[in-house]
């Protein structure tokens, strides 16, 4: 029998973590070019992609800051590229849309609801920064992740052209009911790529109960619409792989979501990331995708 083929998602550096976190979070284009491709080689084949300032890497949303990574990922390897339209969470929607507006990505990610979005547990973990907007960011209590129908609507119209079709950040059960109405509205086809996020602070927690529940809503609301995959934040992003691709689920790494290679160990690159979660898919007899694989199973445009 045919061995199930597992979709990896590596998410390189995302907006979430600061460079003062960790050494090994790639911050300038070469540094997110060279992860993406040492992800690609890895076993990774879909990279999602954010953009750094290469001086104090603060988030940049803009598409000329991702021009230079986006032409040498794509010369040199034929990983799916998967651009963010999260961009970090204190932005505009016109602000994060732009980028896969403007590249006319194989994938954007869309976040499917608002919620609170804590940053500040980080700082029990780590407390000296090089630059003051890292400290300033981390403790704001206020932050509100704003992904209205409204915001949903307008990323899903502007990129509808382009082909680009979407990873569904599903945080919370509600917002996998958000996206079953988009899907009913016929604004959305199948299949659809559902990312569940697990253990960021404001979301779902990552308790395997909390996996079970996501995954049943899933199924009950989708069926076989949809390719299901994980993400775990922090020190929950290897055990939630194990447990998604031990399920028949896709599984998504990478320091956007976690520094670590293990309890108390940094990863010191995405690529070890997604060694890491090719072993466990391997030793549960399962196979990872290739890119052209990944392209097939979620039908993109390639
Ligand atoms: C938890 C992750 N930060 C989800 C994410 O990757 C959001 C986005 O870029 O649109
Ligand atoms: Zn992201």
């Amino acid at each position: 029998m045919a061995k199930r083929k597992v979709i990896i998602t590596c998410a390189v550096t995302g907006a979430i973590h600061t460079p003062s976190m960790s050494p090994h979070l790639p911050v300038t284009a070469e540094q997110i070019a060279d992860a993406a491709i040492g992800a690609a080689e890895a076993g990774a084949a879909i990279v999602h992609l954010h953009a750094r300032n290469p001086q104090d890497g603060r988030p940049d949303q803009t598409p000329e800051g991702f021009t230079p990574f986006l032409r040498v990922i794509k010369q040199r390897t034929d990983a799916v590229l998967n651009i963010t339209t999260g961009g970090a969470p204190t932005m505009t929607i016109e602000e994060r849309v732009r980028p896969a507006a403007t590249h006319k990505p194989e994938v954007a990610s869309l976040n499917m609801g608002s919620m609170n979005f804590g940053l500040f547990g980080m700082l029990n973990r780590f407390k000296e920064f090089q630059h003051p907007w890292e400290k300033e960011y981390l403790s704001d209590k206020g932050i509100i992740f704003r992904n209205s129908f409204a915001d949903i609507e307008y990323i899903l119209t502007t990129c509808a052209e382009n082909n680009t079709r979407f990873e569904f950040e599903c945080y919370d059960t509600a917002h996998l009911y958000n996206l079953k109405y988009f899907l009913d509205q016929g604004i959305v086809k199948a299949p659809l790529f559902v990312q569940t996020v697990f253990g960021l602070q404001g979301g779902i927690g990552a308790h395997p109960d909390d996996v079970l529940h996501m995954k049943r809503t899933a199924d009950r609301l989708f069926g076989d619409q949809y390719q299901w995959s994980v993400l775990g934040a922090g020190r929950n992003q290897l055990p939630i792989a194990a447990m998604a691709a031990a399920m028949g689920g896709n599984v998504r790494v990478g320091l956007e979501d976690s520094l670590w290679a293990g309890p108390g160990k940094f990863a010191e690159s995405n690529a070890q990331q997604v060694r890491l979660a090719r072993q466990i898919i391997e030793g549960l007899g399962l196979e990872v995708a290739t890119p052209d694989e990944a392209r097939e199973i979620l039908s993109l445009k390639g």
